[in-house]
């Protein structure tokens, strides 16, 4: 067998400082949108917006599930109402506990309240429980809604809303952190509903049991309060120091242990260069992880030490108390209990306060996103198209956000059922953006299309969109089996409709063959990422596009270079099926213009311009761009093509 290299580079290697700074800085990720703001704001101004937040995180959960949001609340304070009692209870044991007289008098005195103070403490458990458990439900439920909602908006919205930078940025945002933290702002929130009953529930038993102890219970939670908050926002701001160095970390180490990279990182030799930077990162992460469990421990010496004061001080008047007779042993000795629980609540209603700004802030992006989507769902008329059997572009100009220059620019063309029609020009002339237009899938910016003399701006855009079927130049590998790969282009057709068989619309693309040779037919699973899972090269998965699109079987078929990625056989064969047929209009845009000859009209589009349209033989006849390019190409199919081939 085979021995593998065995050169792996030694732990104690020297780091090179200078290797890490090859790459350049990377932008903070979506998920940390919110956290220098998060981090600057101080507990207090958090603090005073929680009621609002409180008040949406209930209206959430509440139209999610009302009845677990009831009980999440309800059952929590019921929970602390028992606290109240235990410790009363707990009061009545230990004053018959400490009274004169013999012991199994004390205790058999004692024990209706202890059966109190035990009974208490069980129903408290049960409740806690119970709360929990509700809690617990509201996640999934919460997490189901605002992912269905996130998803209605996205896929609903125009195709042009995607290449507004600002549209796909809170898109993003939404998706990636906006959309969790709906759930998490209703489990903090209920989190700091428990925290604070437990508050309010130790205070009104020592209140009950004596009102002077009050004052101790807030001398030993407050400087206990102010060192959480510290610890917490510490902690905070050293993660957040340190992400931006993991991010290159995980990024890297992405490239060096990943399927998809294995090939080019051999292929160029990239395995010191990474390995370089790795270490350079690596070590600086190191150093900085160190420093922070320094730091970390010191926060924690000075908290611990500043909570040990507090308790001692509490402590200490409470012995003042006990010794001047203002307090009895056994409410004094309840007191020590109260406060265990108080600080334990108070814990839970710090971190709870904390973390459910941070959600909020996050969440809100979530509800700003829905709001911007909502504007953007094409809106169009009520008339429904049934087939078309004429397009017409007046004077109709496309420009992208934030460019200078129309990707379309005053064009003018008419397109016929029955007709097949190419678009050609140099690369970025346009080409792509003007058949995404003629599809409907973009608005124009300026002019009209009609269809059939109607303004598409009329029609119902589920109806347009029924008509047309589009083979795009930049299709995506979709994990579905190879079946499922072509039966999307119209998942929904209806059986008495008629239109070809998902093996017909393959056959016709040249894929049936290639289909039927893997291991599974059309039931392969196409993604490796799955079990039995199954990789296509380029040119099967574009047959498989052009079966989809073929299966679609619509009356106006985009082809966006159809035919890229595929042999000359496969080339040939779907050619055949893009003929003119009475039924359907095709229009087909290539930069093989042996494919074009054949269409019924050939429009030439040169920065975004329609600067030339005729048939083959009329445009060779006129010179120009058309001719230029033809004959470009032409020339490295003839004899002498080495002529072609610069040197
Ligand atoms: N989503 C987009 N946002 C902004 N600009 C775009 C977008 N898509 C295309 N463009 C720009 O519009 C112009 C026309 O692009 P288009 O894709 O329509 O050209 P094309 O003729 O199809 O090119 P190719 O032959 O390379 O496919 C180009 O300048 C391109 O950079």
């Amino acid at each position: 067998m085979a021995r593998q290299r065995t050169d792996e580079p030694a732990d104690d290697q020297p780091v090179d400082p200078s290797a890490a700074t090859m790459l350049p800085e990377l932008e903070d990720g979506d998920w940390l949108y919110h956290a220098w703001e998060f981090a600057h704001t101080s507990f207090w101004a958090v603090a005073r917006r929680l009621p609002r937040l409180v008040r949406e995180a209930v209206a959430l959960a509440w139209s999610t599930n009302r009845g677990d949001t009831a009980a999440s609340i309800g059952l929590n304070v019921a929970a602390g109402v028992m606290t109240t009692f235990g410790l009363l209870a707990t009061t009545s044991v230990l004053r018959e506990l400490f009274s004169a007289g013999p012991t199994p008098d004390r205790v058999r005195a004692a024990l209706p309240a202890l059966i109190v103070a035990a009974a208490a403490v069980s129903a408290r458990g049960g409740l806690a429980i119970a709360a929990g458990w509700a809690q617990a439900r509201l996640t999934p439920q919460i997490n189901y809604q605002v992912e269905l909602r996130l998803f209605e908006a996205t896929t609903a919205v125009d195709l042009a809303a995607f290449d507004d930078a600002g549209f796909a940025e809170e898109m993003d945002r939404a998706r990636d952190r906006g959309m969790a933290e709906a759930a998490w702002i209703v489990d903090h929130t209920v989190d700091l509903v428990t925290g604070v009953v437990g508050i309010l529930a130790t205070a009104v038993a020592v209140t009950v049991i004596q009102p002077l102890l009050l004052p101790c219970l807030l001398l030993a939670a407050v400087p206990q309060a102010i060192t959480a908050v510290r610890m917490a926002r510490r902690e905070y701001l050293a993660m957040l120091a340190r992400i931006t160095r993991r991010r290159r970390m995980w990024m890297l180490a992405h490239l060096m242990a990943n399927r998809h990279t294995a090939a080019e990182v051999r292929a160029y030799q990239m395995r010191d260069f990474l390995l370089a930077e790795y270490r350079g990162v690596m070590a600086v992460e190191t150093r900085a992880q160190l420093r922070l469990v320094r730091s970390q421990t010191g926060t924690r010496v000075i908290g611990a030490s500043v909570a040990g004061l507090a308790t001692f001080g509490v402590y200490a008047v409470l012995g003042g108390l006990l010794l001047g007779g203002m307090v009895a042993l056994a409410a004094a000795a309840t007191a020590l209990l109260a406060l265990q629980s108080a600080r334990n609540s108070l814990g839970v209603a710090v971190v709870a306060t904390n973390s459910l700004y941070e959600d909020a802030l996050y969440y809100q992006d979530y509800r700003d996103f829905l709001e911007r989507a909502h504007t953007r769902v094409p809106i169009g008329g009520d008339r429904a198209a049934e087939g078309v059997d004429v397009i017409e572009l007046d004077e109709v100009s496309l420009r992208y956000p934030d460019t200078e220059a129309a990707a379309v620019d005053r064009v003018s063309l008419t397109v016929r059922r029955g007709e097949v029609i190419a678009l050609v020009g140099e690369n970025g002339s346009g080409k792509t953006t003007l058949a995404k237009l003629i599809a409907g899938l973009y608005r124009p910016t300026g002019g009209t299309i009609r269809w059939d003399g109607v303004d598409v701006a009329e029609l119902d855009p589920r109806t347009v969109g029924a008509q047309v079927a589009v083979m795009t130049q930049e299709w995506w590998k979709f994990p579905f089996t190879a079946g499922q790969n072509i039966r999307v282009g119209r998942h929904d057709r209806p059986p008495e409709r008629p239109g070809p068989t998902v093996r017909e619309a393959a056959g016709a693309a040249a894929a049936h063959d290639m289909i039927v040779g893997l291991p599974h037919g059309y039931d392969t699973l196409l993604d490796r990422e799955f079990k039995d899972g199954h990789e296509l090269s380029g040119g099967q998965w574009q047959r498989l596009v052009a079966a989809r699109g073929l299966y679609r079987d619509a009356a106006l078929l985009i082809c966006d270079e159809p035919s890229a990625a595929l042999d000359a056989r496969a080339e040939h064969a779907l050619f055949q099926h893009l003929r003119r047929r009475p039924d359907r209009a095709v229009v087909l845009i290539t930069h093989r213009l042996a494919n074009v000859r054949h269409a019924d009209r050939i429009f030439v589009m040169d920065q975004g311009r329609l600067v030339q349209q005729g048939s083959h033989d009329e445009l060779m006849a006129a010179g120009g761009l058309y001719g230029e390019l033809f004959e470009l190409q032409a020339a490295g199919y003839l004899a002498g093509a080495d002529d072609a081939v610069p040197r």
